[in-house]
């Protein structure tokens, strides 16, 4: 499988890795249509004392009482994992060694869709988790920086697999931003671990 180095000598060191070809072609144009028929919600945050839409879709699956709380106002239960999903788990488990309990899905409609910028360090994923992120449809832009350094830009493609490794969520943080480019859909799946539940 073709991993790209991240290391090379005038590239940052980045606490990531990135594999573009992680699934065939026709495994992504599968679980993308899959993924298509997931129980996507349209959740609400609040910021500022301002409740608002978020910006995308959202889904939630994994083990039996694994929920999720972000930004001190979303609430996710998981739904149980479908077939599809726990194999894809396991898979990047295989490839990684990582354990994953929970998987959250982000749906952006639009280049309108975004995730601003942010580090996942939610304490029910336990200290400092290991996230796994598989990108499917549209290719967005995906945005990482230190916390007080310059972004470095990837472009996130149908099929990929992104590792954010442990420590990432301490030292980093990342985006995808809104585009005035014409995008389709795009979706992401995020494997996190939880310290709850049972499976
Ligand atoms: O869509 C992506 O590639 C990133 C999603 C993300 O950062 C998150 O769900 O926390
Ligand atoms: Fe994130």
């Amino acid at each position: 499988m073709q991993q790209l180095n991240l290391f090379a000598e005038s590239a940052p060191v980045l606490p990531i890795t990135y594999y573009p070809d992680f699934l065939t072609l026709e495994q992504a144009n599968e679980l993308y249509q899959h993924c298509l028929k997931l129980e996507w919600q349209q959740n609400q945050i609040r910021i500022a004392g301002k409740t608002m839409p978020v910006p995308r879709l959202e889904c939630i699956y994994g083990d039996n009482g694994c929920n999720y709380l972000y930004s001190n106002s979303v609430f996710l239960k998981p739904l149980c994992w479908t077939e599809a999903l726990s194999n894809l788990r396991d898979s990047i488990t295989a490839l990684t060694g990582y354990k994953f309990r929970i998987v959250i899905g982000n749906q952006y409609r639009s280049g309108i869709d975004s995730i601003g910028w942010h580090a996942d360090k939610e304490p029910s994923m336990g200290y400092e988790p290991a996230i796994a992120s598989v990108s499917l449809g549209s290719c967005r832009k995906f945005q990482i920086k230190p916390r007080d350094g310059k972004p470095t830009d990837f472009w996130l493609e149908h099929g990929s697999l992104l590792i954010m490794h442990p420590g990432c969520q301490s030292t980093h943080l990342h985006q995808v931003p809104k585009t005035n480019k014409v995008v389709s859909t795009r979706i992401n799946l995020t494997f996190r671990p939880h310290t709850g539940g049972g499976r």
